[in-house]
C-alpha cells in the first residue's frame, strides 16, 4: 500500500505509481498492506486558490468497481490524478492511501510508437514469464496475432485494447481508468464495456472510472459517485446482478436517478 498526501513521484502512465524514495518526500507515511485498496480522508486541492476538491472522503472495496460521474471541471480528474500519485506539488491537504500495485488507463492509450505491441504491454515488467503474460493478456483483449504488429498499425479501439491488457498484465490491486472509451465511436465503446466488465470479473482489481456517460456508468459500475464541485454528493449502489441490458428496466430506473443527481432533464440526454 503506498500512502501519500499528494507528493509521489510521477509514474509512466498505465504502470504502476511507484512509491516514492522514503528520503524523497517527508509527508509519506510507511506502506500498509492491509484494508481497503482505496482509502482517502479530508482531500482537498486547490488550483490558483480556488478549491477543486473540498474535504473529499472516499473508500473503495477489494474488487469493487466504482464509476465516479460528475459535469465537466467537478474535479474527476484531479480526484484520480491525486490517486494515482500524479498530482506532486499541488496545492492540497489529506492522506490518500492506494495499492503499490495500481495502473492507470486514460482517454488515449499512451502506447510507445518505437515499440511492438506486445513490447508495450510488457513494459516494466521483468522476469522470464513475462512475454507469455503479455500475450495472453492481448489473448483476452482480442488482439492475439498482433504481436509484432506497431501501435500505428492499429485501429484507436485496437490501440485502447492494448492499453487495457498493459495495464492488466501485472495483475493490479486497482486500476485508474480517465474516460479511457471517451474517444471512440459508439459502437467500439459498447464493446469496450463488455471488454472490460468480462476482464474485471476475471482478474479482479477494484476500479475507479471516471466518466462523463451515465450509461456507462450504470452498466459497469457496482457503484456510481458523483462529484459536484468538488463535493461528493452521491453513492449509489447499483445492484443489477447478471448481464446488464440498457433496456433492462432497472438500468433505465438508475440511469434517471443518476440523471437527476447531475440536474439533468432527460431531454439533454445522458452525457454529464
Ligand atoms: N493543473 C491545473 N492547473 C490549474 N487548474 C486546474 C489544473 N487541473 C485542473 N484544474 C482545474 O480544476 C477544475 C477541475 O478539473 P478536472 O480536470 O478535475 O475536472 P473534470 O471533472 O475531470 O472535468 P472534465 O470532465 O471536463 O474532464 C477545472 O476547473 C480545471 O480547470
Amino acid at each position: 500500500m503506498a500512502t501519500h498526501t499528494g507528493r509521489l513521484t510521477t509514474t509512466p502512465a498505465g504502470t504502476a505509481p511507484a512509491p516514492a524514495p522514503a528520503d524523497a518526500a517527508p509527508d509519506l507515511r510507511p506502506g500498509q498492506v492491509t484494508g481497503p485498496p482505496v482509502r482517502v480522508r479530508g482531500l482537498t486541492r486547490r488550483f490558483d486558490g480556488r478549491t477543486v476538491l473540498d474535504d473529499v472522503d472516499l473508500e473503495i472495496a477489494e474488487n469493487q468497481f466504482v464509476a465516479l460521474l460528475g459535469r465537466s471541471g467537478s474535479g474527476k480528474s484531479t480526484l484520480l490524478r491525486a490517486l494515482a500519485g500524479l498530482d506532486a506539488d499541488v496545492d492540497g491537504t489529506g492522506r490518500v492511501a492506494v495499492p503499490r500495485s495500481t495502473s492507470v488507463i486514460f482517454q488515449d492509450a499512451r502506447l510507445l510508437p518505437w515499440q511492438r505491441v506486445l513490447d508495450n504491454v510488457v513494459l516494466g515488467l521483468a522476469g522470464p514469464g513475462a512475454d507469455g503474460q503479455g500475450r495472453a493478456r492481448l489473448a483476452e483483449v482480442g488482439l492475439a496475432g498482433r504481436e509484432r504488429a506497431w501501435p500505428n498499425q492499429l485501429s484507436g479501439g485496437e490501440q485502447q485494447r492494448v492499453a487495457l491488457a498493459r495495464a492488466l498484465v501485472s495483475e493490479p490491486r486497482l486500476l485508474l481508468a480517465d474516460e479511457p472509451f471517451g474517444a471512440l465511436d459508439a459502437l467500439t465503446r459498447i464493446r469496450m464495456h463488455g471488454l472490460l466488465r468480462e476482464l474485471c470479473q476475471r482478474h479482479r482489481p477494484a476500479v475507479l472510472l471516471v466518466t462523463h456517460d451515465v450509461d456507462e456508468a450504470v452498466m459497469l459500475a457496482d457503484r456510481v459517485l458523483v462529484l459536484d464541485d468538488g463535493r461528493l454528493t452521491v453513492d449509489l449502489a447499483i445492484n443489477l446482478p447478471g448481464p446488464r441490458s440498457h433496456r433492462h428496466p432497472n438500468v433505465v430506473e438508475y440511469r434517471e436517478r443518476l440523471l437527476a443527481a447531475l440536474g439533468v432533464n432527460q431531454a439533454e440526454g445522458a452525457a454529464a
